[in-house]
């Protein structure tokens, strides 16, 4: 079974120390397990904006191709999304991260697993520890909430209610995003068969994580990091962010770290390495990281999107010609998982064509 589960299945985090989060609540400085080297901010003002798309503009289509090829992210107002959802998803994510810390870990991701509670999965990638914590899951979160709210019924069932509704909502959303790109780069919908609604056995993969950054205790925040550079394996996330700080920013060559301003009721949608490999290569993966603050507790909730199980990503048939060959080739999701489990960032020069890498 290709699925995205299996990748973690073979491959497990053996050290307890990167799944396991601080208890934020009880630490009153950065302890130096959580010390980063300083890394410089980039004045935002003189290097344009993330762009903002409203789905409703007649010129959407190419909007989107713009910013996905130029950017690989932009944010989306007008989405379907009731602002109302929205609210409550981020009132549950900070209810549940406000559990004393004994509480959330007994709803801990295993070493081999994908859901529950935990440090962000790329943690062990690195030699110091992120200002974070996360819990992920796919379809319903009951397994958890039980363990996570022993002896409240009524709160188990509003978090799962209020989760699924969300995931539902997401799936929508993502679909109509990822045809949106598609249909952008001149690509036929035929060509993406798992959309079609008789193929309901290939349903797309998908993973809801939600993020809690803690106010960090230190005045100087330079020196923590609340998620490390990474860019999304998925085809496309789609995110929505607290409105409280800026501290989610993205890295543009030639430019640098930029942010992605938050704004009420818009969702952030980032490109990810299986639509830059769709693409081949026009659209463009986007590097991100997210900067902590010393005043507001800041959430964001992700929701990943990608191919179903067993199928295979190659760059569209309809954008290769003599003079544009094939940059990649094809690769399941659970594949490109694999290898970024032992080369994080480096994964995709694995599947290019002009490359010859030993995996
Ligand atoms: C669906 C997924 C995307 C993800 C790997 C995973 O299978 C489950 C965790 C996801 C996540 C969330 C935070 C950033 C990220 C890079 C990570 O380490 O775990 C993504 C993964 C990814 O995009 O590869
Ligand atoms: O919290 C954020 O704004 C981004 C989180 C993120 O990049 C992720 O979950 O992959
Ligand atoms: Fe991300």
């Amino acid at each position: 079974m290709n699925s995205i589960l299996e990748s973690f299945k073979s491959n497990p985090v053996h050290d307890l120390n990167h799944i396991i989060p601080l208890d934020f609540k009880t630490a009153n400085n950065l302890p130096d397990s959580h010390k980063w080297t300083d890394h410089p901010i980039v004045d935002p003002f003189t290097v344009g904006s993330v762009p903002i798309i409203d789905l409703s503009d007649p010129n959407a289509i190419s909007l989107i191709r713009h910013a996905c090829e130029k950017w690989g992210v932009f944010q989306v107002t007008n989405h379907g999304i009731p602002l109302n959802l929205l609210k409550q998803v981020e009132l549950q994510t900070l209810r549940l991260f406000s559990l004393p810390a004994d509480q959330k870990v007994s709803a801990l991701r295993s070493p081999d697993g994908i859901t529950g509670y935990g440090q962000p999965r790329i943690s062990v990638f690195f030699p110091k520890m992120m200002w974070s914590e996360v819990f992920s899951m796919m379809g319903s979160p009951m397994e958890h909430a039980t363990k996570l709210w022993p002896h409240q019924h009524d709160h188990q069932a509003n978090f799962c209610n209020i989760m699924e509704e969300y995931q539902k909502e997401m799936k929508k959303v993502s679909e109509k995003m990822f045809k949106l790109m598609v249909e952008s780069l001149g690509v036929s919908l035929e060509e993406v068969e798992w959309l079609k609604p008789t193929m309901s056995c290939k349903d797309p993969q998908t993973l809801l994580q939600l993020n809690s950054y803690p106010v960090c205790p230190e005045s100087d925040t330079s020196r923590a990091m609340g998620f490390a550079p990474h860019t999304d394996s998925s085809f496309l996330t789609v995110l929505h962010q607290s409105t409280t700080t800026s501290d989610l920013q993205i890295f543009r060559d030639n430019i640098g770290w930029m942010p992605v301003h938050p704004i009420s009721g818009a969702l952030v949608v980032n490109v990810g390495d299986l639509m830059h490999i769709l693409s081949n290569g026009q659209f463009n993966t986007v590097l991100h990281r997210v900067l902590v603050n010393n005043t507001h507790h800041r959430v964001s909730a992700a929701y990943f999107y990608g191919p179903p199980r067993d199928v295979k990503i190659s760059p569209s048939i309809n954008l290769i010609d003599h003079d544009h060959p094939p940059l990649f080739c094809p690769v399941s999701w659970k594949e490109l998982l694999d290898i970024r489990a032992k080369h994080y960032n480096k994964a995709l020069d694995f599947f290019r064509n002009d490359i010859v890498t030993a995996k």
